[in-house]
């Protein structure tokens, strides 16, 4: 059993009273049972105990929370669900006369009742009805797990950690506050001088609020430990001047550690980027995702709010070829509609759009260097005698390198993902991380038509031959909203003529020219998408907009105006259509 260091209380007849399971259990039966029972206090990332240890207690929880984990042969953990205030954990081996089947640890900083194997005896003896509550609680605990929960709780209590002292956390903090305030949540900012206070208060502060933010910097301090057992979700507050330290936090191995979500935030000033290093600090934090803010910046702090609150707005966009042109115009109608954007991620064409988002581009701007590096000159028609692709691909890489410069993905504006297949592994590979025109080159690269590229042992190609629709993994990200725009749904474009008594090469090329891609190029595309579900993905989705693009052929890079347009008029048709919270949610123009 893991209970140390934990502290033993004076058993009081209050705390009894508390415990809704026992309410029944006349005070003469609790009275004699007292040498049988315990109060205890486990700081949050404890184990209780064991799978597999003997079952000597049940226990009863008075305040904070657990968690049950079944230990895998991997040696991580598979969460199965919390034990929460009022509940008894350890109950199954008890009543089974089995060893305990599962890992429990403590989530938060908790106070719990330990009953010994014997005094529980002794207590249904008494009171046989105890037993039928107990199986109630087991059973619905069975028809929970088996229900696919999501795996992580809904955070509500944030840290907001400073990582230098000329962080002014008080100001962040209140400036989200009244971003959330807005939103109606109600917020509570707790500091050090609550540090003396137990799990009981911080649970009631729970209760009273929608979301309670502990202000802290980092160090050796007991509030900033008390501040890390307390969160459900930490977010580190970095200098991007700065050189974070190694190791920022803690090492903290107890599964709880899952749940705790860690983001970077990246501040700003002057609104220069230049030398930031903002995956160093998501590394030394063992963060997963990079948010910034720039300055004091309001559209910043509201879309921290928003990820705060689960209220954030996801965009996703599928591959297609010319198809994904609909995006363009998909962007431009939710930014009319001031729809949110707060991450973006795409597939193919739909990563190429999505990186435009995450660059911060007005809509002026992505139509001007869309149809410079796709529109006006065809980027796929440096055709070579194919060896591994159809086209070299000089002409793609130099367009990405001319928009997309030398950027990093971690550095765009807003989180972003682009998706490739890893044609080595046969597995999906999600890039968060790196130089973004290679992620985005790896994406497009359809098999066949462009050369794949090479990632040290692996080749990566077009994402579409795996995930087309990469919802999935914006459902990953965060909690709030997902908006798609999936453009393969329609009818994928093969035209049959094409492929009866087909010319020979130099017919072909003297009737249509260099630069209209040959029918090969939508065989190869087809061929590589065809065993992909054309609705996978939709059921990720809050709002999905599929325009009427049947009629486009995928590699029809000079319908861009009209394609465009169909995304634009698609998306507005979306909107209008919304009604209810997510409409609140989605449309601020009103
Ligand atoms: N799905 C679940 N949700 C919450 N608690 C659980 C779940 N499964 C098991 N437990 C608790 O975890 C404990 C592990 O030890 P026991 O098997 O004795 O009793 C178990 C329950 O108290």
């Amino acid at each position: 059993m893991g209970l140390l260091p934990s502290r033993e209380n004076k058993l009081s007849q209050t705390i009894l009273d508390g415990l809704p399971f026992l309410q029944d259990v006349p005070k003469s039966t609790l009275k004699l049972l007292e040498n049988d029972m315990a109060h205890f206090s486990v700081p949050g990332g404890q184990q209780l105990f064991a799978a597999g240890a003997p079952a000597d207690a049940i226990y009863f929880v008075i305040s904070g929370s657990l968690g049950a984990f079944t230990p895998k042969s991997d040696g991580r953990s598979e969460f199965l669900g919390h034990i929460r205030t009022g509940e008894p954990v350890g109950e199954i081996a008890l009543v089974a006369g089995e060893n305990h089947q599962n890992d429990v640890y403590t989530l938060r900083d908790t106070e719990l009742v330990r009953l010994t194997r014997q005094g529980f005896m002794k207590l249904i003896k008494s009171n046989p009805g105890l037993l039928e509550r107990l199986t109630r609680v087991l059973l619905l605990r069975l028809r929970k797990s088996r229900r696919k929960q999501p795996r992580r709780a809904e955070p509500r209590v944030f840290a907001l950690m400073a990582t230098s002292p000329t962080i002014d956390v008080d100001l962040r903090a209140k400036a989200l506050a009244k971003e959330l305030e807005n939103l109606s949540f109600k917020v509570k900012i707790v500091d050090e001088s609550d540090a003396d206070k137990d799990s009981r208060y911080f649970d009631d502060l729970e209760a009273r609020h929608d979301i309670v933010i502990f202000k802290t910097a980092i160090g050796d301090s007991n509030w900033f430990r008390m501040s890390l057992r307390y969160a459900d979700r930490i977010w580190i507050l970095a200098r991007a001047d700065a050189h974070p330290s190694s190791p920022l936090m803690p090492d903290d191995e107890s599964p709880t550690r899952q749940f705790k979500l860690v983001d970077i935030i990246l501040l700003h000033h002057g609104n220069s980027r230049i030398g930031a290093e903002p995956a160093k600090w998501r590394d030394a934090a063992k963060a997963s995702r990079i948010f910034h803010w720039d300055g004091l910046n309001d559209d910043d702090c509201k879309r921290l709010a928003r990820v705060m609150a689960g209220r954030s707005v996801g965009l996703v966009m599928s591959g297609g070829g010319a198809r994904a042109y609909a995006s363009i115009g998909a962007v431009r109608a939710l930014r009319e509609a001031k729809c949110p954007i707060d991450l973006v991620g795409g597939t193919s064409m739909g990563a190429v759009v999505a990186a435009c988002v995450a660059s911060g581009w007005s809509d002026d701007e992505i139509d001007r260097r869309i149809r410079k590096a796709f529109v006006e000159s065809n980027p796929l028609a440096d055709y070579t005698l194919p060896v591994v692709g159809l086209v070299k691909g000089h002409r793609v890489d130099g367009r990405l390198a001319e928009h997309f410069g030398d950027i990093n993905i971690e550095s765009l504006e807003i989180p972003f993902y682009a998706v490739s297949t890893n044609l080595t592994h046969g597995a999906v590979r999600i890039h968060t991380e790196g130089l973004l025109r290679q992620a985005l080159r790896a994406s497009i690269a359809l098999p066949g038509i462009l050369p794949p590229i090479v990632d040290g042992e692996q080749v990566l190609v077009d994402g579409g031959v795996l995930n087309n629709f990469p919802s999935d993994v914006m459902r990953e990200l965060h909690r709030g909203k997902i908006i798609g725009v999936d453009v393969a749904q329609a009818d994928r474009g093969l035209n049959p003529q094409d492929f009866v008594n087909p010319p020979g090469f130099f017919r072909w090329t003297m009737k249509h020219g260099f630069s209209a891609a040959p029918p090969i190029a939508a065989l190869l595309m087809r061929a590589a998408t065809v065993s992909v579900d054309p609705k996978d993905g939709s059921q990720y989705t809050d709002v999905l907009i599929t325009p009427d693009i049947e009629d486009t052929e995928l590699r029809d890079w000079k319908a861009y105006d009209d394609i465009v347009e169909r995304g634009y008029i698609a998306t507005k048709k979306a909107l209008t259509q919304l009604n209810g919270p997510i409409a609140r949610t989605l449309i601020t123009s009103t």
